[in-house]
This record gives structure tokens, C-alpha cells and sequence, in this order.
């Protein structure tokens, strides 16, 4: 079948926005121009308005719940949430039930993937056995089965010698190590960031070094390895000098930050309330200041959801009780777009480009381009129109995010998938 997008801004590969059509054909893009209409009949047309097309957003973090937690999200609800979100790529996070750690649960996971996404998910291996033990995971067979690298998030991996073993192997396997790093020594049942906030709600802190201190250790396990070490959502400023140091030091590293921690501080938690937990916590002013100039000077490679699903009654009670995590997909591009490009912080194609091409290169995944013969795999955003997050427009089983309410700019209004539409605000078909 053949479709036309017509009359876009095109965001294309190489970041040159141009006003045209793009010709799709076969699930593939097979021209981009003026006035494509003319040389060829079209089994349909769309007329964009003039809104961006980019390349669809790839998000190298994604919590999908199935199997295990189906009441939190399953695999249809959450790929279309990260639909309706713009990405049609998506890593997803094996902390789930069973934990995908052999080949034939892997295998499993990977027939529903097939049944019931609407988009393209690379699901991620654990590092260890059960998420916690010490036992490493087959990486051969594995990485043979198609992880994109292999994570243990939700946990860090706690000691230094099952992380050496582990990067020695991924490296084998030509895979990255992808960090959630947490020293759960330095935790002391902390709910949210140390601070002037935790202290005024009489809540435990989390110190900074939690996290940092194992990237440290892991940045030296990794120039030891040379293992690609890919670190999830970096919370701290002193995670991004560590990180910056590392790369200085050709150190094979990247690393991804949330949108959550780029616009909110622990000033920001009015009270005591699970919607505002999240792992790692909210951080200080200057830790925020710390991302935004990481993103700025290359330190920081992209930015990832970290969607994390859970359900409402879980979410409304206190952040001591409430388990850490938010959700991300619908609301990436928006809030990005609506703090950082309508205020000249970032520019739209240097955000384009974190939510694109340099996810996709980090993992080595066919996405994030929009160039001709590449999968049309395609998103499409308003960027005119403010529009309030309201939890009933969620396509996520959940809604737990503190962003509710808020006023935003740049609503996705139709995610393509190989061509097909895969979600569109009904105005869009008509
Ligand atoms: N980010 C979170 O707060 N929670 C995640 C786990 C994780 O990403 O560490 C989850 O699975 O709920
Ligand atoms: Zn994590
Ligand atoms: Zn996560």
C-alpha cells in the first residue's frame, strides 16, 4: 500500500527540518519531497498541517509488566502508551515474574512480544539469575536470542567481583552492561533525596553517593573489561562528572537521564506522596543543572522514560509505603519540548536527536533515522497547541506521575509503525 504524508515539517536524518511530503511504501520510506502527490497515486493521503514528523523515538527504558504484574501495565498497554508517546522503539526491563534469565523464558516473553506490541520492543536479559543473586546468566545464548544488552534494573548488581564477572562476559558477547546503580549499603530505607525537603517532611534520605559510588567502581571495572557500560537514568552531578572524567578517559560509557529529573527537584514534593517516588529520587537544583549541562556538553548520550507502571492504590500512600517509579511514555516529548525548546535551553533538534539517533546508536538498534529506505516507523506532533495531562487520556493502565494536570505543548497526534498507523488522535484519520 502506498500512503502519503503530505505537507510536514520533516525533521530528517542529519537534523535539517524541511517542509515536504514523505512517500511510504511497503512499510518503508521511499521518497522524501515537494509536491509528491503529482508523480503518483496514493492509496491514501494525509495531510499533516504543517506539524513535525520526526523519525519515531526510541526509549532505551521502559517498564512493561508482563508477565507477573499484568494489573501495573501488560505488553499491549504499554507499547501503546509508548505509541501514543511517539516512540515505536522501545527497551524493556526484565524485572518481571518469571525473570526472563533462561533461554526458554526469554523465548516466552518474546511470543507475547510478538502477539501484542504495537511497537518494536528489544526486550533486555538480566545480568544475574532472579535479578539478585550471583549467579550469572547465560549470556551466550542470550545475547544469540537478541538482548540488546543486559540489565538487572530495578537492582544493583552488589558486589564488585559478580559486576567483573559479569562485564567480562558481556563483553564476550559483544553486549552492554546496562547499570541501574544503587549501593543498597548506603540505602538506610530512604524513600526520597537527602536534603532541606526530606528533612522538613521527616522522611528518610537517599544520599547522592548511593548511586554514584557504584558508578564509580563500575567505571573502573569497565576501562578494566572494556566492556560497553551503559548507566541508567543518571540522577546526580556527581554521576556526571564521574561519567565526564570516564569519557575523558576513553572509558567506553554512556549514559540516559529522565525527563522527570530534568525539570523536578525535591523541592517540588509538596508532601508526603507516593506519586512523587521514584528511584532514583528526585535530586537537588544543582543536580538538575548537572543533567542539563551533561546533556549540553555530550556527557549525558540520551534521554530514556524510564516508564515504570504501578497501580493507583500502591501509589497513593506515603512514600515510605509506596514502591519507587513513575510513568514516562505519554509525556517525554511534551514536557521536554514545553521546558526545554520553548525556553531556548535546548534546541529541537538536539532533543530530537536524544530521543532518536543516539538511543538507537547506544544499542546498535535499526531506528531513530528518517531517510529514505529506512522503516517508516514515524511520529507526529503538534507543536501550536497547549494540551492538559489528564490521567483518563492515558493509554497506560496507570497514571501514577506527579506531571498530572500540567499544561504542555507538542501532543503527539499520530505514531506510524512500519507504515501502518499504530495510534492517531481520531481528527487526524478524518
Ligand atoms: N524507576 C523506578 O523507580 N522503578 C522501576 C525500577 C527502576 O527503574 O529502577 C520499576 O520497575 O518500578
Ligand atoms: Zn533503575
Ligand atoms: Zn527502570
Amino acid at each position: 500500500m502506498t500512503l502519503l504524508l503530505q505537507n510536514g515539517q520533516i525533521m530528517t536524518r542529519g537534523n535539517r527540518l524541511i517542509k515536504g511530503d514523505i512517500w511510504i511504501e511497503a512499510g518503508k520510506i521511499k521518497a522524501i519531497g515537494q509536491d509528491l502527490a503529482r508523480s503518483q497515486k496514493f492509496v491514501k493521503i494525509i495531510d499533516l498541517k504543517e506539524q513535525l514528523v520526526t523519525a519515531g523515538l526510541v526509549d532505551l527504558h521502559v517498564h512493561f509488566r508482563e508477565p507477573g504484574f499484568t494489573y501495573k501495565e501488560t505488553i499491549k498497554t504499554g507499547s501503546l502508551a509508548a505509541a501514543r508517546g511517539g516512540f515505536t522503539t522501545v527497551c524493556a526491563m526484565p524485572n518481571l515474574a518469571p525473570v526472563p534469565d533462561t533461554a526458554q523464558k526469554f523465548q516466552d516473553l518474546k511470543k507475547l512480544i510478538i502477539r501484542d506490541s504495537v511497537v518494536k520492543i528489544h526486550q533486555y536479559a538480566p545480568i544475574t539469575s532472579n535479578l539478585n543473586s550471583d549467579d550469572l546468566v547465560d549470556m551466550s545464548i542470550l545475547s544469540k536470542l537478541g538482548t540488546p544488552g543486559f540489565t538487572n534494573d530495578g537492582v544493583g548488581v552488589q558486589t564488585a567481583g559478580t559486576m567483573y564477572l559479569a562485564m567480562k562476559e558481556a563483553k564476550k558477547n559483544k553486549r552492554p552492561i546496562v547499570a541501574h546503580t544503587e549501593d543498597e549499603s548506603l540505602l538506610f530505607g530512604g524513600c526520597m533525596h537527602q536534603g532541606v525537603t526530606s528533612e522538613y517532611l521527616g522522611l528518610p534520605g537517599i544520599i547522592s553517593a548511593t548511586e554514584s559510588s557504584q558508578i564509580a567502581r563500575d567505571l573502573i571495572l569497565a576501562e578494566e573489561t572494556g566492556v560497553h557500560y551503559h548507566v541508567c537514568h543518571v540522577s546526580t552531578k556527581e554521576s556526571v562528572r564521574l561519567i565526564r572524567e570516564a569519557k575523558l578517559a576513553g572509558v567506553k560509557v554512556t549514559c540516559e537521564v529522565c525527563p522527570h529529573h530534568l525539570i523536578l527537584t525535591d523541592r517540588d514534593i509538596t508532601k508526603d506522596h507516593g506519586q512523587f517516588k521514584m528511584n532514583p529520587p528526585l535530586r537537588s537544583e544543582e543536580d538538575r543543572q548537572a543533567l542539563i549541562n551533561g546533556l549540553l556538553d555530550g556527557t549525558i548520550d540520551c534521554i530514556a522514560t524510564d516508564h515504570a507502571p504501578h497501580g493507583s492504590d500502591e501509589k497513593n500512600q506515603s512514600m515510605t509505603q509506596a514502591p519507587f517509579g513513575i510513568v514516562g511514555s505519554e509525556t517525554a516529548f511534551s514536557l521536554i519540548y514545553t521546558e526545554f525548546v520553548k525556553t531556548n535551553t535546548f534546541t529541537l533538534e538536539q532533543v530530537i536527536d536524544w530521543l532518536t539517533i543516539k538511543p538507537a546508536m547506544i544499542l546498535n538498534l535499526p531506528a531513530g533515522r528518517l531517510e529514505i529506505g529506512q522503516p517508516a516507523d514515524l511520529a507526529i506532533f503538534n507543536l501550536t497547541e497547549t494540551y492538559q495531562i489528564v490521567a483518563d487520556d492515558f493509554l497506560s493502565k496507570a497514571s501514577n506521575t506527579p506531571f498530572l494536570n500540567k499544561e504542555v505543548l507538542g501532543q503527539t497526534v499520530m505514531t506510524l509503525v512500519d507504515g501502518q498507523i499504530v495510534w492517531s488522535k481520531e481528527e487526524m484519520l478524518e
